[in-house]
């Protein structure tokens, strides 16, 4: 991931009326106020992926007119400056200083104050945003202030920060690559990678490798031997091996299954240099190598081929979207199995959002009540009355989603800077790592197996392509679920047991896709999902329309949806008019 330094900035612009000889002198010092209150609300409240408090940019003088406007302009450009928030107690004069850079995601909060009439401002300035093809987002406090009021309301702060996650999410993403390493598996078409989806809609970078590259550096050596060296001790300590499950005639030998570990640990070292680079490499006459390749996220084709006569990348998926591996806590990587770079872009949407890890899962199965007895005999009730959905894949769960971590004695994912050490532990204490299904995977490795604590609020998302109409995300919030243990062993043992299992309830509102829990499951747009911590459907219709992808399905209350004001003028119907507005301004590169 970037250093710090390289992160893109938020850049504020305070904007004033231009009149000297009195308005413009009164308001001087409250307008640069309001913009250094607001940095220090996101130096506070808003975290990089690498932990580090987000930098913001402050124009250098209020903003009057357009000279201050295009010197904000250079001055933004030149410090990286991602995103764009216009902030005014008073009235001004909105064509000549509004923020015209296309690509930047732009907002403008208009300070809710009659002294000054920041509001007129605000409502003239996104007319001309949306004249002129910019949208940008309205932010204006419910309550009238004092004009010396400096506080940022509750409703106000909301939408700030929601709007600067999102447009962070937006400006992190920018220049990356998503790094797909083998090609599709198993035919899933999330796995045909569509590069013009990445370059026109996120602005980032398709590099694809060959699977062989990986085989290469294991074979050539290619890997920092030290860290292996370590990486295999801490892997054998804390990774402990479960019951092998196939055939006893076709089970793997000792000596295999030995190797198999050695083996997987390699690749795990090679797929995060793939990714990022490894300066150790250059040292040992590796130079090009040691450059990796820029990605924010990467795909490893995770089944069929390779694991026909290799070790899986179950071992390798699992710990780089951990939070934590021999080194100790870190930031996960973002790694999609089945090189599903449809699901991978859904999980890095979930994690710039929320700096936590994430699941991957194949939405499996509902289980309606009856089914559910008549397989079990247990009735379901509580939040598995109506039913309940198994999320399950092989490889990319992170360990994070055991819920092991607590926050006021709740189950938790958090992002990597608050997890303890003993947390740590206890998420890899409840991974049993099993030899590998040799029906699936016949070349052997290991799948992580764990069983995520019910009672974590969590939102699954996921990007789909429909011809014609480009990119649709859909969103369900909802809850995972404890299962009585014998019901939960019945079904799991019914599929995949060794894989690692969330039982998913997502929340209903009786309408839709969300009537019932067997619609959402008959509603998803593919065998996949990304699992995130927390109930970020909002963000994620934020960031949704910050990219012009259009929301397909969520369940997400009207009063949290948060868009650019111009997709008002599309209609009272709000989800259709999301279609009319991206389909109106297409892909935002
Ligand atoms: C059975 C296949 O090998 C599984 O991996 C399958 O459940 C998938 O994950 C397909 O997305
Ligand atoms: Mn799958």
């Amino acid at each position: 991931m970037s250093e710090r330094s390289e992160y893109p900035k938020i850049g504020i612009r305070p904007i004033i009326d231009g009149r000297l000889g009195g308005v413009r002198e009164s308001l001087e010092e409250v307008t640069m106020n309001m913009a250094k209150n607001i940095a220090a609300l996101f130096n506070e409240n808003l975290r990089y992926p690498d932990g580090t408090a987000i930098q913001c940019v402050i124009s250098d003088t209020c903003i009057g007119g357009v000279k201050e406007a295009t010197d904000c302009d250079k001055k933004f450009k030149s410090q990286n400056v991602g995103v764009s928030l216009s902030v005014t107690p008073c009235w001004c004069y909105g064509t000549e200083t509004m923020d015209t850079d296309p690509h930047i995601p732009k907002a403008i909060w208009g300070f809710n104050g009659t002294e000054r009439p920041g509001a007129v401002y605000l409502a003239a300035t996104l007319a001309a945003h949306n004249q002129k093809g910019l949208p940008s987002f309205g932010i204006y406090g419910h309550d009238v202030q004092d004009i010396d009021d400096k506080t940022i309301t509750d409703d106000v702060k909301k939408k700030l920060l929601s709007f600067a996650r999102a447009g962070m999410a937006v400006a992190l993403m920018k220049g990356k690559s998503y790094l797909a390493i083998g090609g599709v598996s198993m035919g899933i078409v999330g796995s045909a990678v569509e590069p013009d989806f990445f370059q026109s809609y996120l602005g980032m970078r398709n590099e694809f490798v060959d699977s062989t590259e990986v085989f290469r550096r294991i074979e050539q050596g290619i890997y920092d031997k030290d860290e292996y060296d370590k990486a295999l001790k801490w892997t054998k300590k804390n990774c402990k091996e479960g019951k092998d499950y196939n055939e006893i005639g076709k089970q793997r030998s000792r000596k295999q299954k030995d190797g198999d570990w050695e083996f997987v640990v390699k690749m795990t070292l090679i797929i995060r240099d793939l990714m990022e680079g490894n300066p150790k490499l250059k040292k040992m006459g590796f130079g090009e190598e040691s450059l990796g390749h820029n990605a924010l996220v990467s795909g490893f084709q995770g089944q069929r081929q390779w694991t026909d006569f290799l070790p899986n990348g179950d071992f390798s998926e699992a710990i780089l979207n951990s939070s934590f591996d021999w080194n100790g806590i870190r930031m996960p990587y973002i790694v999609a199995t089945e090189n599903d770079s449809l699901n991978g872009v859904s999980m890095l949407f979930n994690y710039l959002l929320t700096n936590t890890a994430q699941i991957f899962a194949d939405v499996r199965t509902y289980w309606s009540p009856d089914a559910v007895e008549r397989v079990t005999g247990w009735k379901p009730e509580d939040k598995a009355s109506q039913g309940f959905i198994h999320l399950i894949n092989s490889g990319s769960a992170t360990l994070d989603g055991t819920g092991r971590m607590k926050k006021n004695g709740k189950p938790v994912m958090k992002p990597f800077w608050e997890i303890s050490e003993k947390e740590k532990q206890e998420c890899l204490d409840a991974t049993t790592w099993y030899p590998a299904n040799l029906g699936y995977f016949k070349g052997g490795g290991y799948s992580s197996n764990y069983l995520t604590k019910g009672g974590i609020p969590v939102t699954m998302c996921r990007i789909n392509l429909t011809k014609g109409l480009g990119p649709i995300i859909q969103i369900a919030e909802g809850w995972t679920i404890d299962l009585p243990e014998k019901v939960h062993n019945t079904l799991d043992e019914r599929t995949d047991r060794t894989w690692p299992t969330t039982w998913f309830v997502p929340e209903l509102t009786g309408e839709g896709a969300f009537t019932d829990v067997y619609s959402v499951m008959n509603n998803w747009g593919s065998n996949h999902g990304a699992i995130s911590y927390g109930h970020i459907g909002h963000d994620l219709i934020t960031l949704a329309s910050m990219l012009r992808i259009p929301v397909c399905m969520h369940n997400v209350a009207p009063e949290r949806i948060f868009r650019p004001t111009a997709w008002n003028s599309f209609g009272m119907d709000i989800e259709g008019a999301d279609y009319r507005a991206c389909s109106n301004y297409g892909s935002l590169y």
